[in-house]
């Protein structure tokens, strides 16, 4: 048996959904530039749920829909009103929520795509209830209702600051949702579908999903991108603090990815909302940081800098509490975890691989007493 440690180069599923070849990336065929310059995040979950972009009449139900779901029942927002418990991370609350969220569902047939959209639908609207709901509640403040005139970009910053929303922040985190839906076998999306290849139902696999999500080597990186920039503070200091932690032989978050080693086709459109955004809320600064790390880095080590790394100095000008990127992060990708979860259910088969065996041979049992 031979291996490759990480998986790295295996191919273990057929798609249709996500192509990501000579470091293109595309959502069933269409170009990822096109959809974050043109499409809204609607048509985004649209399309990777149904292989298709939506009508007008399609998409206008898809968002009365989303609408209408953006609600949350009482004793659910009670619940998480009990989950404001010191340093309680955003993301361990919305792994929570989810799991109690299929506690007001009943599952007759995890398989069923009919009722597999229709939740879908579901858990995307009230994921944005339930991080911009904790966020209110843990800063005791009044929760906010969606409005039907909004997008889905826009009711999540209404409802997470509680007051209008300028175009140039709806269209720069309508950009990000778009840019971070789907990525192909990235390793939250393996896990969701290696946990419905057990014919489990889709609660559990975005449960599981964001438990991989959260690790800082995947989606939790944006996170500690942001406390790196605020480690460095200033721009001058940029480069001698990579330095220092290069030589120390520590990663520089939000740089490298297994796929793309000549550049993520996705950070160039967050460096450009991170300059645009920036510059709007009169903070440059943290778009120059970061621009400083991302040539530096890229001269020294050759690597390029991956979508989470824009997407700090975007969100934390746009006003977003930073242990709340991540958790962003699992609300956008939820529309791909849902339409790999429906592809793996559509085709299953149990996944099972093998692992080599390289321990202790042919040991003799002893009692407990005479080792
Ligand atoms: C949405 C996403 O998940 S995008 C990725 C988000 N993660 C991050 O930004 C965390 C920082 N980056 C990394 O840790 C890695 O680049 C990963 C996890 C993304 C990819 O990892 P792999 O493909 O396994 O690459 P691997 O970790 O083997 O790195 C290869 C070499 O580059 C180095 N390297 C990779 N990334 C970095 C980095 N960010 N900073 C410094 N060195 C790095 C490694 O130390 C290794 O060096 P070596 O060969 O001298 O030991
Ligand atoms: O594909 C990966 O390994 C990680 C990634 O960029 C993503 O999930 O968006």
């Amino acid at each position: 048996m031979s291996t490759s440690k990480g998986l790295e180069g295996i191919i273990v599923a057929e798609t249709d959904i996500t192509s990501i070849e000579e470091g293109k990336l595309s959502y069933v065929g269409y170009n990822i530039d096109d959809l974050a310059d043109f499409a809204t995040f609607e048509e985004v979950i649209y399309l990777l749920w149904h292989k298709q972009l939506p009508s007008e009449e399609e998409l206008h139900k898809l968002k009365t829909q989303l609408f209408e779901e953006m609600t949350l029942e009482s004793s659910f927002i009670e619940q998480l009103r009990y989950m404001v418990v010191d340093e309680a991370h955003p993301m361990d609350v919305l792994r929570t929520a989810v799991s109690l969220l299929s506690l007001y569902d009943s599952i007759h047939d995890p398989e069923d795509t009919v009722a597999n959209i229709n939740r879908a639908i579901r858990i995307q609207a009230k994921l944005a209830m339930i991080i911009t709901s904790f966020n209110r509640l843990r800063n005791n403040q009044p929760l906010v209702k969606p409005m039907s005139n909004l997008s889905y970009a826009e009711n999540f910053l209404y409802m997470l600051h509680g007051n209008e929303v300028e175009p140039l922040e709806s269209e720069a985190f309508n950009k990000a949702l778009v840019l971070h839906a789907d990525h192909e076998l990235n390793a939250s999306t393996f896990t969701a579908r290696v946990c419905v290849a057990t014919l489990s139902d889709l609660y559990s696999g975005l449960t599981a999903a964001i438990s991989a999500l959260k690790g800082p080597l995947h989606g939790g990186a944006n996170e500690q991108v942001i406390k790196m920039l605020m480690d460095i503070k200033e721009v001058e200091s940029a480069i001698p603090y990579v330095k220092e932690k290069m030589a120390n032989k520590e990663k520089i978050m939000g740089m490298g990815h297994r796929v793309y080693k000549q550049g993520d086709p996705r950070a160039k459109h967050l460096k450009n909302m991170s300059k645009q955004i920036t510059q709007l809320k009169g903070m440059p600064e943290w778009y120059e940081m970061s621009e400083k790390i991302e040539a530096f880095v890229k001269e020294e080590k050759g690597l390029p800098a991956n979508v989470d790394f824009y997407s700090a100095s975007m969100y934390h000008a746009l006003g977003i509490p930073h242990d709340l990127f991540t958790p962003i992060f699992a609300m956008s990708r939820t529309s791909g975890w849902v339409a790999h979860m429906l592809e793996q259910y559509a085709n299953n088969r149990l996944i099972r691989p093998r692992a080599e065996y390289v321990g202790k041979e042919n040991q003799t049992y002893q009692p407990v007493n005479e080792r």
